[in-house]
């Protein structure tokens, strides 16, 4: 449980240690991070959570010194932070903040590069990298790179503000509420995003945020902080939901923890459904015959890349001579990374109560319904103790 809980590729992270690690502000009678220790783990998330105030942001920002320590170390991949020249180490730390921050003067493809053209990055690599990025955050690079901040959603500016953080590939990367300024259907999309670029890239994460389902379903560890910084308990999600260390942490957690369980399973864990799916531009009549053999009433109408278009009832294939497309971004899909709180979400505003499920690429991979989730929740034998039984490993 201890060890980061991925299995693909190899951790490209290093370890961060923050040894009685104290900041007083400037006329401040109190410390905002009085005598924070605390070890991170290479290729894991880590998320810092704690009422307003209590020193999240100052605690991750003095980690690339972006507010000086007033007292204390902090060792990154075993190197004192203050023997390091500041600029050089903050390129080597990716920082993504709430919107992406991104610089209204400059095109996607300008903000990504900032960095990589700081280190002397040809013009070729860098380019190279940032259609590289691009891919890795889900945004068409043809489409993309020459637009203006302007011109993107929330949830656009917020991929292309991780793009840039990640963009020097850097060991650690800092993120305070990254999500916290998009709706939240962004919101868990991005999040499920940052967990397949995570398993793919395995960075040491230190992540800030006001939201404790967030912490539950992206960390593989979460600090709970109480004022000063303070260590309430650091621990798995796990143990901090079904354990609490005190009444602080009690209360924190919530009233709904056993809800928040299920923010613990993926829909990954689920058995899916297969469900009755036909090819745009396919004979329609074939795929109704399909549907009632499979006594189905809809069918998941799939483009030449097996990705959902559409998602319709049989009788509106009826008489049809061909499936026909939906409307572009018609259908909601949920990630394989998803979490059972966002199945149940997903399918409660579906009118087929049930969702659909896609993997790598925005491939459909079947769908999850009622039953699905109360089967992995209502456990049957001794093997299957219900979410957060398993081990973080299983998790991502
Ligand atoms: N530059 C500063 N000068 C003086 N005091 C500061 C400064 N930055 C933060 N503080 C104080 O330090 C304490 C911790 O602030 P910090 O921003 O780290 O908290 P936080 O947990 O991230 O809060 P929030 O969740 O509201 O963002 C607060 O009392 C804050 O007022």
């Amino acid at each position: 449980m201890n060890t980061p809980a991925h299995s693909a590729g190899g951790i490209s992270g290093t370890d961060i240690d923050l040894v009685d690690v104290v900041k007083t502000f400037p006329g401040q009678a109190r410390p905002a991070v009085d005598g924070l220790s605390l070890h991170i783990p290479a290729g894991e998330i880590v998320m810092f959570v704690g009422p307003s105030g209590c020193g999240k942001t100052t605690s991750l920002k003095m980690i690339n010194r972006l507010v000086e320590p007033t007292s204390g170390t902090i060792l990154i991949g075993g190197e004192d932070v203050r023997s390091a020249d500041v600029d050089d180490l903050r390129r080597r730390i990716g920082y993504v903040i709430q919107g992406g921050s991104l610089f209204p003067h400059m095109t996607v493809a300008q903000n990504i590069s900032i960095v990589p053209r700081l280190l002397g990055w040809d013009k070729r690599r860098t380019a190279d990298r940032v259609v590289e990025l691009l891919e890795l955050v889900n945004l068409d690079p043809g489409k993309y790179c020459d637009r203006y901040p302007r011109e993107l959603s929330g949830g656009q500016q917020q991929r292309v503000g991780v793009a840039r953080g990640l963009a020097a590939d850097p060991p650690v990367v800092l993120m305070d509420e990254p999500f916290g300024a998009v709706d939240p259907i962004t919101r868990h999309r991005l999040q499920d995003e940052l967990l397949r670029i995570h398993e793919e890239l395995r960075k040491t994460i230190v992540c800030v945020t006001h939201d404790i389902d967030e912490a539950v379903k992206l960390g593989n560890r979460i600090l709970i902080m109480e004022e000063g910084a303070h260590v309430a308990q650091y621990d798995t999600p796990e143990v901090i939901l079904s354990a609490p260390a005190n009444r602080f942490v009690e209360k924190f957690v919530g009233a709904g923890s056993t809800l928040k369980q299920l923010s613990l399973s993926r829909v990954d864990d689920l058995d899916l459904v297969d469900g009755t799916t036909a090819t745009v531009g396919s004979p329609a009549a074939e795929a109704v015959s399909r549907a009632a053999a499979n006594d189905d009433d809809t069918v998941v109408v799939l483009d030449q890349r097996r990705r959902p278009v559409a998602w319709l009832w049989v009788h509106e294939l009826e008489g049809a001579e061909s499936v026909p497309a939906g409307e572009p971004q018609g259908v909601i899909t949920l990630d394989r990374h998803a979490t059972l709180n966002d199945a149940l979400d997903a399918m409660l505003t579906s009118a087929h109560g049930a969702a659909i499920v896609t993997g790598r690429h925005d491939e459909f991979l079947g769908l999850v319904n009622f039953e699905s989730v109360t089967n992995r929740i209502r456990p049957t034998g001794p093997r299957s103790a219900g979410p957060g039984a398993d081990d973080t490993g299983s998790r991502i």
